[in-house]
């Protein structure tokens, strides 16, 4: 089975390792989009829901199996989709998420679990993105800005996220759009309004 719902809006996704900028650049997406009319949805992965708050306490508290992850992310996803992204999308809302199955590929693919069949596993209840923003920079750089804001979590080691920045960059897909996101705040929020071009309202981007 795969995704069935109606789709009236886009599913944007903005994903890369931590500290590459998605919060910032989906803030200046979700503005300039609003700015034009656009009913946007602004979430994130994990969610507050339960599942995802059991995620979050364990990258400070110790972290679980990567089996243990699997599983409280795949539930936390089901939620997110049937509570969020799935009504959003059907009533015609652009949906900027945070974080998506992309980073499971990713962090869960750099402990071990095949890529591949983590994809499959999700896109039998998940929509596939209309685009991915990639925003891609070195680890060291990754590093410098996590460090600037204070303690890393377990989730953030250089080891890992090189491992993560690899998986990103094995994902082959039309809608897989890199943005390099080693330069300042408005050359990268510019960049990526040029990587979604085609989807901007009058297909105009300023
Ligand atoms: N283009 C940029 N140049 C320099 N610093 C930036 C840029 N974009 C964001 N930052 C800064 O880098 C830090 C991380 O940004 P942000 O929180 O948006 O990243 P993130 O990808 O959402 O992080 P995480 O995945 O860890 O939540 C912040 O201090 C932010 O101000
Ligand atoms: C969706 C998702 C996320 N993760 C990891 C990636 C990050 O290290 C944390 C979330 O932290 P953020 O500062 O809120 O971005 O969770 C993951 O391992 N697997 C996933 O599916």
């Amino acid at each position: 089975m795969s995704f069935t719902g109606q789709r009236k809006g886009r599913l944007i996704v903005f994903e890369g390792i931590d500290g590459t900028g998605k919060s910032t650049h989906i803030g200046h997406l979700r503005k300039y989009l609003e700015d034009r009319g656009v009913e946007v949805v602004q979430s994130f992965e994990p969610t507050r829901g339960p599942w995802g708050r059991m995620l979050r306490d364990s990258a400070v508290t110790g972290r679980l199996s990567v089996r243990e992850e699997v599983d409280l992310f795949l539930k936390d996803r089901r939620e997110h989709v049937e509570t969020l992204i799935a009504p959003a999308l059907a009533r015609g809302a652009w949906v900027l998420l945070d974080r998506y199955y992309l980073s499971m590929m990713a962090y869960q693919g750099a402990r071990g679990v095949d890529p591949a069949s983590i994809r499959a596993a999700n896109e039998e209840f998940a929509p596939v993105p209309d685009a991915v923003v990639w925003l891609d920079i070195p680890v060291s750089a990754a590093l410098e800005r996590i460090g600037s804001r204070g303690e890393r979590d377990a989730f953030e080691t250089e080891a890992g996220l090189t491992a993560c920045r690899s998986v990103f960059a094995s994902v082959h897909e039309p809608w897989m759009l890199r943005v390099d996101a080693d330069a300042g705040q408005e050359e990268v929020a510019r960049r990526v309004r040029e990587a979604l071009r085609e989807f901007l309202p009058e297909n105009t981007v300023e």
